[in-house]
């Protein structure tokens, strides 16, 4: 939903340790795609898990608006009957994707191949996010795409009625661009391809197989080539959404830092193309076991048991930030509490999402008495050692949940209480997330 509720500030103190387990929510990529997929179906998908924040209920309206039937039945448990591929319906009025970047590019994608026109808009942070990424391939399909100026929402998106099959490079490394190419490309006949320098996260890649999609996957020296065959017809399934690691780094963050802390986080994912952090988190010393691995709803997953740990700066290699992106802000948190220097390279697409997160992190942390560098690709974090960090600063949030979620974590930790401007985004990725800390022991008031 487009339209911001009032600010809810919010503040974080130093307690006890953090005990206890931690069960944090479904995937988001997995949420969106698991909807969407079961949209272009033929049959009723039956999704489990289903992560019920705000970006991933927007793309269940969005469904029904393209003709899908979307029922929820209680926490996490929804239906879609499908509409099969090339069945979407024009949608008779705008699509408010809200606060959500997967969810508009996919659409996108989904749409652009059919021959129905369809106007998207988002809240204020949206509206200001760049589309030409994903509306410079889908042009390739045939679609025309009517922006306001820059690329930005709102725009109209005009479905090519012939679509032509697309071969299309990656020029950043995204999951999102990918998955909409790739989305369009299931409407187009003959073979779209996919190529891109970095692996990025590859839920669209293993769902699409899962539903009965013709498509493969081959890593050569030009990087990775995703090969889909158009116009299948894509068979309803159930779908068990594992636990998004993106969500269990802020429970896991929190128990590295706050002295003696020992969590469990169960069934997190571990994919590939999502476990940066961890592997980051280990390498500067974190005690972190991964039991009982074994694989969930088509993904690897592990249970985690995390405690308090002396940390140690390290530096992140670029090559890393695909699989860790949405967890530099609250790696650049942890970092603060490490002994030395942590140096995260090859981080430019913090800039494009919700806000600039290189930027929010770098003026949140001197704020609280942290020393940073910044360029446009790199952002370095002068560690301050367990307990070292002042704290006592409010940050500004710029509608942005991660944001919103690593400065509660660092107030936790810090000598003096933390408090951010607003932290009604969190309802987009983390709905349960004050509650879930609380549970841990984690002091963070309204
Ligand atoms: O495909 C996805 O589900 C996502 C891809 C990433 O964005 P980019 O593809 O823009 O890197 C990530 O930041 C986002 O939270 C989810
Ligand atoms: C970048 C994110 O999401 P999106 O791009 O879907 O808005 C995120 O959840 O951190």
């Amino acid at each position: 939903m487009s339209g911001h509720a009032a600010p809810i500030p919010m503040t974080a103190r130093r307690s006890g340790p953090l005990t206890g387990s931690a069960e944090v929510p479904g995937d988001k990529s997995i949420s969106h795609r698991a909807l969407i997929l079961g949209a272009l179906s033929v049959g009723q998908t039956v999704v489990t898990g289903l992560l019920e924040g705000q970006d991933v209920l927007d793309t269940a309206s969005a469904m029904r608006a393209f003709g899908a039937e979307v029922v929820r039945h209680g926490a996490g448990h929804w239906t879609v009957q499908g509409v099969g591929v090339g069945g979407f319906a024009e949608p008779l009025d705008i699509i408010d994707c809200g606060n959500s970047g997967t969810g508009v590019r996919l659409i996108m994608g989904c749409m652009a191949t059919s021959p129905i026109t369809a106007t998207f808009t988002g809240d204020a942070s949206l509206r200001k996010r760049p589309m030409a990424r994903v509306t410079d391939p889908l042009s390739l399909f045939g679609t025309r795409a009517y922006a306001r100026s820059g690329g930005r929402l709102p725009m109209t998106v005009v479905g090519a009625a012939d679509p032509v099959p697309v071969r299309y490079r990656t020029p950043v490394p995204s999951a999102q661009v990918k998955s909409a190419v790739l989305l369009a490309g299931l409407n187009a006949p003959g073979e779209t391809v996919v190529i891109e320098a970095e692996p990025t996260r590859d839920h669209s890649e293993r769902m699409l197989k899962g539903f009965g999609a013709d498509l493969h996957v081959e890593d050569t020296a030009e990087g990775r080539v995703i090969t889909l065959v158009g116009q299948p017809e894509l068979r309803a399934q159930t779908v068990a959404v594992p636990r998004d690691p993106s969500s269990a780094a802020f429970p896991v963050c929190a128990a590295l830092i706050v002295e003696n802390s020992d969590i469990s986080v169960p069934g997190v994912s571990q994919n590939l193309t999502r476990n940066g952090l961890y592997t980051t988190l280990v390498e500067m010393g974190a005690d972190i076991e991964f039991g009982n691995p074994r694989e969930e709803g088509g993904e690897p997953v592990a249970d985690l048991r995390v405690r308090f740990s002396a940390l140690q700066g390290i530096e992140v290699p670029a090559h890393r930030a695909a699989s860790m992106i949405d967890e530099f802000p609250v790696l650049s948190v942890v970092a603060a509490f490490a002994e030395g220097t942590t140096i995260m390279r090859g981080v430019k697409e913090l800039r494009v999402k919700e806000s600039d997160r290189i930027d929010a992190m770098a003026r949140g942390l001197e704020a609280c008495g942290v020393r940073i560098e910044e360029d446009e690709d790199t952002l370095i974090v002068h560690g301050m050692g367990p307990g070292g960090v002042p704290g006592g600063a409010t940050c500004a949030t710029h509608i942005d949940h991660r944001i919103a979620m690593s400065f509660l974590v660092l107030g936790l930790a810090s000598q003096r209480p933390v408090t951010v401007d607003d932290g009604s985004p969190i309802a987009t990725s983390f709905p349960a997330f004050e509650g879930l800390m609380a549970a841990l022991g984690a002091d963070i008031s309204r």
